[in-house]
């Protein structure tokens, strides 16, 4: 056994990690009366433990207030939804007014595509990757469906290779321009779902953009995970999810980004509501809609503010931190992981592939040959909480916010015990 392969090397990993001390910000569930090791911080986050106050002010506001609160609490609830826009921006690389913060993903996807997906007889396609996240698709083929046209010609998926786990930018990018001045959208995930591969989002946008198509990113598996500069990029449009990476909580309202040179635009269309007109003249009631001049024009109803709360709470932990932090640690601690799987891989008879491509974030998807889903079974057992996809993969995702070394270490020696106990 090497220093490197031993728990003294994660300890002493612990130690150097500027981050460590945020893992005391998060509650942890408990199995067998121990903290899990969490790897599903790509499904839902772990709770920060200040978001209880957050949530509790609201409850105090509304117990104390009532309708007031709309206007006198503390933090008003009626421009609540404005306080996260700043921070969401540095999120993923958007000025402040490209922001707004809204209902849930699918939702939001579906209001989106209202404005840009606009399709007519000559340009109607859209391109996205093969198996996307099922909701996506789901969308997608409603969305067709609903302009009147046919989803098996309308969307183009950009398939692997033969054999390969990962999809090659080239390929997605030679589909774009094969399909050039019939394409109305390209809208992908930004961040693979099954196998964690982060795609080249500069790349696609610009290629999408050059054949004049729109370009979207569905970012549920990329906010808070890995960088993003979507207004550098030129992207037109995005959302996401906040209870992943942005640990908001379970089915939590979440953000859009509309690129600036989009709002205001008289021909683009939106679906619109109260919410959407501009503060000033909203209540004097009047029939004529006056878009505020930011995303919040997209927003149709009054926002969620027991929904908001836990997100502004996380949002400062962002802001704290910082994404390049984030970044940096979740690069250091992904390969760690990989290197305590690789040792595993060595000292049992079944084996593991890394089926997550170098371009990756928090995710690492390993596909157990040999191993069924006892292996998973013993696992979550045992205080290893991960999940399983169909057919034999499992999903490891150590959020640097509140994952250690000596987590992953710990996850080496369960998985050890769980190959070898068969
Ligand atoms: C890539 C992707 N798209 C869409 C969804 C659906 O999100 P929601 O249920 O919040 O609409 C999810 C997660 O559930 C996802 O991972
Ligand atoms: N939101 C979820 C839920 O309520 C139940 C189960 C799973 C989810 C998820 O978010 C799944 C997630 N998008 C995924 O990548 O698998």
């Amino acid at each position: 056994m090497t220093f490197q392969n031993s728990l003294e090397f994660a300890q002493f990993l612990d130690a150097e990690d500027a981050l460590s001390k945020y893992r005391q910000e998060f509650h942890y569930p408990q199995v067998n009366g121990k903290d899990v090791i969490y790897f599903t911080g790509n499904s839902l986050g772990l709770q920060p433990k200040r978001t209880q106050k957050f949530v509790d002010d609201v409850m105090k506001d509304w117990r104390e207030l009532a309708v007031e609160g709309h206007f006198y609490a503390e933090k008003p609830w009626w421009d609540y939804h404005e306080r996260l826009a700043n921070g969401l921006g540095k999120v993923v690389g958007a000025k402040t007014q490209e922001i707004s913060v809204m209902n849930t993903l699918t939702v939001n996807l579906h209001l989106l595509m209202v404005s840009f997906y606009r399709p007519n007889q000559k340009r109607f396609k859209i391109i996205c990757e093969e198996k996307a996240f099922p909701s996506d698709q789901y969308m997608l083929q409603s969305q067709v469906r609903f302009h009147r046209f046919d989803p098996k010609e309308a969307i183009v998926e950009v398939k692997k290779r033969e054999g390969e786990h990962s999809w090659l930018v080239e390929d997605i990018l030679n589909k774009i321009e094969e399909v050039g001045d019939e394409l109305a959208l390209v809208l992908l995930g930004g961040v693979n779902y099954y196998n964690g591969q982060v795609f080249d989002m500069k790349s696609i946008t610009q290629a999408g953009k050059s054949v004049g198509a729109f370009v979207g990113w569905d970012l549920a598996h990329a906010a808070g995970n890995v960088e993003l500069k979507l207004h550098e990029w030129n992207v037109d449009f995005a959302a996401w999810c906040s209870y992943k990476y942005m640990n908001s909580g379970p089915g939590n309202a979440s953000g859009i980004f509309v690129n600036e040179k989009h709002l205001n635009r008289k021909d683009i269309p939106r679906f619109e509501g109260w919410w959407g007109t501009k503060k000033e003249t909203r209540f004097l009631m009047q029939p004529e809609f006056d878009p505020i001049e930011t995303a919040d024009a997209w927003q149709l109803s009054n926002p969620p503010i027991l929904s908001i709360a836990p997100y502004l709470a996380s949002l400062e932990l962002f802001d704290e931190v910082g994404m390049d932090a984030l970044i940096e640690k979740q690069q250091k601690i992904v390969s760690y992981l990989e290197f305590v799987l690789k040792e595993i891989d060595k000292e049992v008879e079944s084996s593991f592939e890394i089926i997550t491509p170098k371009e990756r974030g928090c995710q690492l998807s390993v596909f157990l040959h040999g191993e069924g889903k006892t292996l998973f079974d013993y696992l979550m057992k045992n205080g290893v909480i991960t999940d399983w996809r169909e057919p034999n993969v499992i999903r490891l995702a150590p959020a640097p916010f509140y994952s250690s070394f000596v987590d992953m270490y710990n996850f080496g020696q369960v998985l050890k015990q769980g190959i070898l106990q068969k």
